[in-house]
């Protein structure tokens, strides 16, 4: 495996200044920090060519806009780089990813809170539209946003028994934005959906393979990466234009609405995610998370 590229940028500075007893400033030169680890990383298989693109924002890969801008930029480099493939995964033992980082939705300035959702729309568009095969290899609980990643590849592999899966929204008290249901719909069909997504229902790995959710489980991270590829290595064959169309074409519904809904979009998650009662909702979700 080769590291193509990595989203990190490298700390410049050797020397730090400290203040001794004397109170002087005095120069120390020291090793150069170590650069934090990158949010996203992303190895290409230098024969197949296809990438495994690994979340990695510990402790739950919780998504807010400086990941989602990285996953947005190593989509668009792999778009670039004609990739042959993505796998999608995570660098915890037990969460893909809890879905929309819920600090970024607290007590957020507008500003903020625009950018987070823009920086969403954009990054889900360039993965749902992308022109190479995705797979989401579902290495632990994707509860929400996390679920959306995955229902956006072209194919999931989960990792059982015990990890869940689903689109939790309602519970919440937030609504599941109208490209978060076509997506679910794509996968689960009009009616699985709509009793899935009005529940909010959380799927055990078992339950998600029986309704269709996702489409493998295995028991570890390792067996997943493998049937992963050997869904991406179907395509080997196929010209890589023929199914960049044809995914396009079968995506339609979900492209279209995002580029022609994005401002309305926006607004919509704006007006409602800024409402007292809705705000006070997160505030005690968040704190029920953390007293557990
Ligand atoms: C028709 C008109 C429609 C209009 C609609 C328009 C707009 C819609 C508006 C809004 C839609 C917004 C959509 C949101 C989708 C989302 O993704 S919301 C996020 C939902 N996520 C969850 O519910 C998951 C919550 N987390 C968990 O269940 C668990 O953490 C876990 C994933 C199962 C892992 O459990 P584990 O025991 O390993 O870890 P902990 O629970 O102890 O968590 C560790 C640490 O992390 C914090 N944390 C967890 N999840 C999140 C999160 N999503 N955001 C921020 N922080 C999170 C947790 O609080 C702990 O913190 P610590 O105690 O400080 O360490």
């Amino acid at each position: 495996m080769a590291v193509v590229f990595r989203t990190c940028k490298s700390l410049s500075k050797n020397a730090i200044f400290t203040r001794g007893i004397s109170s002087s400033l005095r120069l120390h030169s020291q090793k150069p920090p170590t650069p934090p680890e990158p949010l996203v990383n992303v190895d290409v298989d230098d024969k197949s060519g296809v990438a495994v693109v690994t979340l990695n924002r510990p402790p739950v890969n919780s998504l807010n806009t400086p990941l989602l801008s990285e996953l947005k930029n190593i989509i668009k480099g792999l778009e670039d780089n004609k990739s042959r493939g993505m796998i999608l995964t995570s660098s915890s033992e037990t969460v893909f990813s809890a879905g929309l980082d819920l600090m970024e939705m607290y007590n957020a300035p507008k500003d903020k809170l625009s950018a987070f959702w823009t920086t969403l729309q954009s990054t889900w568009l360039a993965l749902y539209r992308s022109s190479f095969p995705t797979v989401a290899a579902i290495n632990g609980h994707a509860p929400a946003g996390g679920c959306l990643l995955s229902l956006s590849c072209e194919y999931r592999v989960m990792v059982g028994p015990k990890f869940s899966i689903g689109l939790n929204e309602t519970q919440l008290g937030i609504v599941a934005p109208p490209w978060f249901v076509i997506c679910m719909r794509d996968v689960l069909g009009h009616r699985q959906t709509e009793m899935a997504l009005t529940s909010g229902r959380m799927f055990s790995a078992p339950e998600a393979l029986k309704l269709g959710l996702i489409d493998a489980m295995v028991t570890n991270k390792a067996e997943a990466i493998t049937e992963a590829q050997k869904f991406i290595a179907q395509f080997a064959k196929i010209p890589p234009l023929a199914r960049k169309l044809t995914k396009e074409s079968v995506r339609q519904e979900g492209i279209k609405y995002m580029e022609d809904n994005m401002i309305d979009d926006l607004q919509m998650f704006m007006d409602l995610v800024t409402q007292e009662k809705i705000q006070k909702g997160i505030g005690l979700y968040l704190a029920s998370l953390k007293k557990k």
